[in-house]
């Protein structure tokens, strides 16, 4: 199976909680050079501030996802090419697994066509995302190669997510997510934050998600990890 994620070494994710930084403007963030816009977060979600970054986006000619962090923020919006739905393989409460998916599917009217799903391994404890979902973020290098080759050949995933949101992971840890992939394009995402950080995760995974920066420092920083995941593939 392939997705445009096939093609991408580069992703932003604009949290709708989040302003952006003085200056910056949703023009800048769609023509950064990066593949695609995600738009979530785990706290603060609301339909309305969803809403308005899809708003601000559309204008642009940019892949534009939804990850939406529970049911009740999903969007209906034709400018989305997407919805990438989590589920959270090492989560606490298999609520996150596929619980909060249940019900989605049992009271809404799923856009299933333009729905896909990622394969989370939450490896940062003290993130909000590993408190919200219970995740065991205590575990090996082998285990997450399970957990990796888990998701890709028994579960089908196309995406698998080694999540370190708001700090810059182990290596080792996303060479191991690697090490159980086939056919999945695996994604990383965790406090990149300039160009060698970007080269470096882009090294192990396929795609690098860069979340924060773009809050708190603005777009030529983000500019810059494009450079260093762009540079990596490259050099392959
Ligand atoms: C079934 C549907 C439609 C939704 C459920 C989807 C699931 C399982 C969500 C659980 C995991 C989750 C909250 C994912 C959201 C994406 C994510 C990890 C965003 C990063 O959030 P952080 O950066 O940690 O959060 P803050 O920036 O809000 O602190
Ligand atoms: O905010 P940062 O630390 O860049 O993390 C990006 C992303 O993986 C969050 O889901
Ligand atoms: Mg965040």
């Amino acid at each position: 199976m392939s997705g445009p994620w096939d093609d991408w070494d580069h992703v932003l994710k604009v949290d709708p909680d989040k302003d952006l930084p003085n200056g910056v403007t949703f023009e800048d963030v769609c023509t950064s050079g990066t593949d695609a816009i995600e738009i979530g977060g785990t706290t603060g979600m609301t339909e309305e501030k969803m809403q308005a970054v899809v708003d601000a986006c559309n204008a642009y000619d940019i892949p534009l996802y939804q990850e939406p962090s529970n049911p009740a923020v999903v969007i209906e919006e034709e400018g989305l090419d997407g919805y990438l739905i989590p589920s959270v393989f090492n989560a606490g409460d298999p609520f996150w697994v596929t619980g909060a998916h249940k019900e989605w599917a049992r009271i809404d009217d799923v856009d299933w066509d333009r729905t896909w799903t990622e394969a989370y391994i939450v490896l940062n404890p003290d993130a909000s995302v590993a408190a919200y979902t219970e995740a065991d973020c205590d575990l090996t290098p082998g285990e997450v190669t399970g957990y990796a080759a888990v998701a890709d050949r028994l579960f089908g995933q196309e995406i698998v997510y080694v999540e370190y949101s708001g700090m810059l992971g182990d290596t080792e840890m996303v060479q191991a997510a690697a090490d159980g992939v086939d056919d999945a394009t695996l994604l990383y995402g965790g406090g990149i934050h300039d160009y060698d950080s970007a080269y470096t995760m882009a090294g192990h995974a396929d795609v690098v998600v860069v979340g924060d920066l773009l809050h708190d420092e603005g777009i030529e920083a983000v500019e810059e990890t494009v450079r260093g995941a762009k540079d990596a593939h490259a050099a392959e």
